[in-house]
């Protein structure tokens, strides 16, 4: 059975040979679309069409006819298809996990177990570590996708110039105490540290601090108070005792406010990260985010820097939304960007932490509004660094950025260095499956208004189509919407409207295949399609069938950016 709802350009197409098949006649100078031939219905054929073209794993492309590789040329994510086969379409997890990978899970064997465990996306933070160390973890990753039949992406986090304590000469923590001195200097020292003694990254910290300061370090673990410059080193006394760990972030206040003299005016992008975001297009990483975002400009000149540099210019530019420039001018740095990260960690040491819940909501919904992926990062899990257990508070957390409909969430020290990243891993995968089911179960979802973000009157089209198939898919209660997408940008408004069906994302590179794996809701494969939808459909059936992952009955919707029409049809 198969119901189509077509635009179709002018002239009209013949009538459909079937009754069942209603072209919707729009407008004349709707003129999207390629002239196609009309038969959409369906009939599933036994041979495989030619017209459809398969690619190896190589993306070499090769003839569908040529032998059993027809079966194996849909290339879905060895996770997602057991979870499918398992549990079938409507219990799949929509909210997708960034794992941040540091020594406790950069062997080989722990990021196959993050892998098996969910994780969509790994992150790699160049605060930490050289350019080596994580080209290791990025060469095991590919490995993983190639030899494992993962599509774990890759995201590289920028530095960025913000004020951060040294490496604590190799030690892996320090105890401030109360009523301790303790030393922060910009001098370099060529052996080992003093006692007490604490490296400051920022030349100017000596001159801009003040005596009287507060000095924050990590949003609040500990605190210390200004007592004495001299030179280049600043005394200062801990009057809230806990862990310095290294390389933690520093901020200082004066009079309550946060302090913003020159420091306010570091690069967003430093020398350093320059080199580093040179290694992450070399090492072709599919996601770069960037530190302590001030404006759009600093975005929209990476990305040119980035479209210059690599030939199909496919990395995406997520803005970390982590100090106040970031929230004043929110809504064009994320229309200039490719998706967000709201990176609570430090944005909690910028803004009172009272005002952080209000403003990752502020943030998720910008997000989706402007259909840009989001991440709701930093803490989710914190105390299962240590222990195998979360907080209520913090499956609450977890809990309230899933009903916000985040794209993802992410794990930081968790999985970096935690003693449970598998656990923590588990813990965000069964509290997003649960939360999803009870409030898709409930209908609890607040409707939310979707601007048009569509800059030509095609682009606005495919919006209305994709508005349309979700909610279509909703009230037939559907089984899963599949959209065939060159650039991957259908896919991404489908997933804007949180339907309640998964969306099979069917694409031809393996890079967009693997960006997708970020947005909410999409399950991406790869598979190389021609623009006759009935053959893609024809195609696509019988490969999902043949690896049990859809059977005979189920209810599709299919869209396509080729074709402006929505298809309605049972598997045949
Ligand atoms: N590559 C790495 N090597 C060593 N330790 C790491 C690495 N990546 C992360 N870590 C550890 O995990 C912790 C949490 O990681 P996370 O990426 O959240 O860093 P962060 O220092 O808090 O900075 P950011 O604000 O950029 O997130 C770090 O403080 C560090 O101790
Ligand atoms: C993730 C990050 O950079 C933060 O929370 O500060
Ligand atoms: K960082
Ligand atoms: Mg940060």
């Amino acid at each position: 059975m198969s119901h189509s709802l077509q635009l179709f350009a002018p002239p009209l197409p013949p009538p459909l040979s079937s009754t069942r098949q209603t072209p919707l006649h729009t407008t004349p100078h709707l003129s999207l679309l390629p002239r196609r031939s009309p038969h959409l219905q369906f009939s599933l054929r036994a041979s495989s069409d030619p017209s459809v073209i398969v690619s190896d794993s190589n993306g070499v492309a090769m003839s569908p006819s040529s032998g059993t590789s027809d079966l194996s040329s849909i290339e879905g994510d060895a996770v997602t298809e057991a979870e499918l086969r398992e549990n079938g379409f409507r219990s799949t997890r929509r909210t997708k996990i960034v794992c941040t990978i540091g020594p406790a899970t950069c062997g080989f064997s722990e990021l196959e177990a993050l892998a098996v465990g969910g994780m969509n996306v790994a992150r790699i933070n160049m605060c930490h570590g050289t350019r080596e160390w994580h080209k290791g973890v990025i060469d095991r990753v590919r490995r993983l996708n190639h030899e494992k039949g993962f599509a774990v992406a890759i995201m590289m986090d920028t530095e960025g110039s913000e004020i951060h304590m040294g490496d604590l000469g190799g030690a892996s923590s320090a105890k401030a105490e109360d009523g301790e001195v303790w030393t922060f200097s910009v001098r370099a020292f060529n052996s080992t540290l003093p006692e007490h003694t604490i490296n400051v990254n920022y030349d100017g910290f000596a001159e801009d601090v003040r005596v009287g300061d507060e000095l924050v370090v990590d949003g609040g673990m500990v605190r210390f108070e200004v007592i004495e410059k001299i030179g280049p080193d600043v005394k200062c006394l801990c009057t809230d005792p806990g862990l310095l760990l290294p390389r933690a972030n520093l901020t200082f206040w004066r009079n309550g406010s946060l302090v913003r003299e020159r420091n306010a005016m570091l690069p967003t992008i430093s020398s350093k990260d320059w080199l580093d975001i040179d290694f992450g297009i070399a090492e072709g990483v599919d996601f770069i985010a960037i530190s302590f975002v001030k404006s759009a400009e600093v975005i929209k000149h990476l990305k040119s820097y980035i479209a210059a540099r690599s030939r199909d210019s496919d990395i995406s530019v997520i803005a970390k939304i982590e100090s106040t420039d970031s929230l004043k001018n929110l809504e064009e740095i994320i229309q200039a960007s490719d998706g967000a990260m709201v990176a609570r960690g430090d944005l909690g040491a910028q803004i009172p932490l009272e005002q952080v819940p209000a403003a990752q909501q502020r943030i998720v919904q910008l997000c989706r509004q402007m259909n840009k992926p989001v991440i709701v990062a930093s803490q989710l899990l914190e105390s299962m660094i240590e222990y195998p257990t979360p907080t209520r508070a913090e499956v609450a957390d977890v809990s309230e950025a899933v009903r916000q409909r985040a794209d993802a969430l992410m794990l930081s020290g968790e999985s970096a260095m935690g003693q449970y990243p598998e656990k923590a891993l588990t813990v965000l995968r069964s509290v997003s499956l649960r939360i999803e089911k009870w409030w898709r179960e409930e209908k609890r979802y607040e409707a939310m208004i979707l601007p048009s973000v569509g800059n030509s009157f095609a682009e606005k089209i495919s919006e209305e189509i994709c508005n349309s198939a979700a909610k279509m898919a909703n009230n037939l209660e559907v089984d899963a919407l599949f959209v065939y997408t060159k650039t991957g940008h259908m896919a991404s408004l489908l997933s804007r409207c949180r339907p309640d069906c998964p969306i099979f994302a069917f694409t031809a590179t393996t890079s967009v295949r693997r960006r997708l794996n970020l947005q909410w809701g999409l399950i991406p494969f790869r598979l190389s399609f021609s623009d006759d939808m009935e053959s893609n459909l024809n195609k696509t059936f019988s490969l999902l069938k043949a690896r049990n992952l859809i059977k005979s009955g189920d209810l599709v919707i299919a869209v396509s950016d080729m074709l402006q029409s929505i298809q309605v049809m049972n598997v045949p």
